[in-house]
């Protein structure tokens, strides 16, 4: 495994198929770290994304997949799981005749279905980015198969990197892991937010104050996290006074299984990819 930022190459055209949120996050991302508009084209079938993301970030964007790869040597395949073998088998013969690198960031949706449904021999990497993508502060797991040179991995983690960390994974079956983990994981930090707002709100607090000390205690854990070095248990521990309020509250969480509904709730995460790829090929 290795964890590196790197520079998107601004020359080089990629198409996105689906310009939903995750292609608008990556797209912002790579406009806003220096690449050409015009390297960038995006397919989506709905008039009122496409002209929202021509105007926001200046990039051609076409109803049609084929002509979105026009010229393009990287494709990102960003719609639904739902939608992705239609998607590729439309775009098969194209695949076929111009062998670009395939990245998709669809959840649970297989290397070797890709491979298939674009045609067999196809470069595909699997990579699963997360939404903080939209400030550059998110994090993609990346898995490429045999196909994929060391120029298209250099070129997929380039324009991942837009959209923050990387960190690329050996073995594919762990991408379901990761899905669950940093994919869906934002929705979990979310959920927490929800939950200790509502709660400080029962004890008094007026709904902005509440929410104001929630998302800087959130954001101030976070870059503590980040920035001191030091374990999440060692930074607990120094928050938590023998006998104080924090070991009480601490004492709540981990008698209420804490621990083992995050795992239980990460394990139906990575199941539910694998469903999605078994029900969508
Ligand atoms: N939202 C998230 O946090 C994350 C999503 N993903 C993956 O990203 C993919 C897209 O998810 P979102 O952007 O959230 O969904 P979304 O629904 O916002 O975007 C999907 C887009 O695909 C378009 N589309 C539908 N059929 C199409 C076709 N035939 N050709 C071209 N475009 C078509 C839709 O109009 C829509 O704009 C999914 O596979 C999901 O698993 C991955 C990581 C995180
Ligand atoms: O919920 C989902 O299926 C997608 C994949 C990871 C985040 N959102």
């Amino acid at each position: 495994m290795t964890t590196s930022v790197s520079r998107p190459s601004p020359s080089a055209t990629v198409a996105f198929i689906g310009g939903g949120n995750m292609a608008r996050s990556l797209i912002g991302g790579l406009i806003a770290r220096g690449a050409a508009a015009d390297s960038v084209r995006v397919a989506d079938p709905n008039e009122a994304t496409r002209r929202a993301l021509a105007a926001d970030f200046g990039v051609a964007a076409f109803a049609e997949a084929a002509e979105a790869v026009e010229g393009a040597s990287l494709w990102m395949l960003a719609v639904k799981p739902q939608v992705m073998r239609e998607v590729c088998t439309t775009l098969a013969p194209r695949a076929q005749a111009e062998r670009p690198t395939a990245v998709s960031v669809a959840a649970g949706i297989t290397s070797t279905q890709l491979d298939r449904w674009l045609g067999g021999d196809t470069a595909v990497v699997r990579a699963m980015p997360n939404t903080p993508a939209l400030l550059g502060a998110g994090v993609t797991g990346l898995y490429a198969n045999h196909r994929v040179d060391a120029a298209g991995r250099e070129r997929a983690q380039a324009l991942l990197s837009s959209a923050g960390a990387t960190v690329w994974i050996d073995d594919e079956a762990q991408m379901d892991a990761v899905t669950a983990v940093s994919g869906s994981g934002p929705a979990y930090v979310f959920l927490l937010a929800e939950a200790m707002e509502e709660a400080g709100i029962a004890e008094g607090l007026a709904p902005e104050a509440a929410r104001t000390l929630v998302l800087q205690t959130i954001l101030g854990a976070a870059r503590m996290l980040n920035e001191s070095g030091e374990a999440p248990a060692e930074l607990r521990r120094r928050v938590t006074s023998p006998g104080g309020t924090t070991q009480a509250a601490v004492e709540t969480f981990e008698s209420g299984g804490l621990r083992g509904l995050a795992a239980r709730a990460i394990r139906n995460a990575a199941a539910r990819g694998r469903e999605l790829a078994a029900a969508n090929d």
